[in-house]
């Protein structure tokens, strides 16, 4: 088994004049759950759609648990946004047919729980079923699937929020049991504060934050003090100013480097991170060390700028 769930080096695609993604290099260690982040439009789906193997790069190269995207279909269960089954099957005809198409690997017993859990009827057609049913279907057969890779692309958008709560604490307890790798797109970023222990930020087709959630958030602090404070050297990612109180998010230039005295410090959460970041897609890029393709297992210092 591969200590590496997906490694991207220079990855793009293109959509005719339309660069997706470009330029992406990152590592995801297996056995994370990874929250993909990023604006509408950012490439998040087209960086699951390449993992899943459902489309080729146009540059660069993706190696997924350790080999080809294609040669890894069987190890990937993918769920995207349109979660396509067959509308004439029963839900327990779907079920039967992830078990058929999945010998030897099929986890009757999750698939089963999972549409138990939201009360469907086994004998109701797909075509009958709400978008919040649907994706639980969906689900059931990912999971079903036991894979090592499970992509998904925002699975839980239409899910009321008690189904929410409910499946995304199943996929966590499912998810540590097994060991399997988790990278979910979404826009709720709260919903990913306790979830997710690494990051993937995108946007406009860039990477633009990688690595251990841990490592992120100990490499920013969140700031507050007086307007006129000399913010130099560190990086700042973002500052807005209310009245004489300035709030910034800046990035320590050096480990150890002292912030401006007076100043109200403190570590932001991740959901601070991630909409100063998105607030600020021209910010230097950060792949901590064990995102960073280009650095070994004794890698130093974080890699500031990587991906830019
Ligand atoms: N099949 C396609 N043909 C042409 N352009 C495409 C295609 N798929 C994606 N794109 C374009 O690629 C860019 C990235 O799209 P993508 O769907 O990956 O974004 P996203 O981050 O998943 O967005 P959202 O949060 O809205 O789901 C967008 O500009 C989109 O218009």
């Amino acid at each position: 088994m591969s200590d590496t769930a997906i490694e991207a080096a220079g990855l793009g695609r293109r959509f005719r004049r339309t660069w997706a993604l470009r330029d992406c290099s990152f590592r995801l260690p297996a056995g994370r759950i990874c929250a993909l982040v990023g604006p509408n439009g950012a490439g998040k789906s087209t960086l699951l759609t390449l993992a899943a193997g459902l489309l080729r790069p146009t540059e660069g190269g993706l190696r997924i648990l350790g080999t080809d995207p294609a040669s890894a279909r069987e190890r990937i269960a993918y769920v995207g946004q349109d979660k396509p089954l067959f509308p004439q099957l029963t839900v327990a005809e779907t079920l039967r047919t992830g078990r058929e198409l999945n010998p030897g690997h099929w986890d009757d017993a999750v698939a089963e729980e999972i549409v138990h859990a939201g009360g469907l009827d086994p004998a109701a057609r797909v075509r009958t079923l709400s978008g919040g049913q649907r994706t639980r279907v969906a689900l059931a057969l990912a999971l079903g699937k036991r894979p090592e890779l499970l992509l998904l692309d925002e699975p839980m958008a239409d899910l009321d929020p008690l189904g929410r709560h409910q499946l995304m604490g199943k996929l966590m307890a499912d998810a540590a049991d097994h060991g399997t790798t988790v990278v979910m797109s979404s826009h709720i970023l709260s919903e990913l504060e306790n979830t997710c222990d690494y990051v993937l930020l995108v946007a406009h087709g860039r990477i633009r934050l990688a690595g251990d959630t841990d490592d992120l958030l100990a490499a920013h602090t969140l700031l507050t003090g007086p307007a006129t404070a000399d913010l130099t050297p560190h990086t700042v990612i973002e500052s807005r100013t209310t009245g004489r109180q300035l709030t910034a998010l800046i990035r320590r230039t050096e480990p150890g480097a002292d912030v401006p005295s007076g100043w109200d410090a403190v570590e932001p959460t991740l959901e601070e991170l991630l909409l100063a970041h998105l607030r600020s897609p021209d910010a230097p890029a950060l792949l901590t060390p064990s995102a960073d393709p280009s650095a070994g297992p004794t890698a130093g210092p974080t890699a500031e700028g990587a991906a830019v």
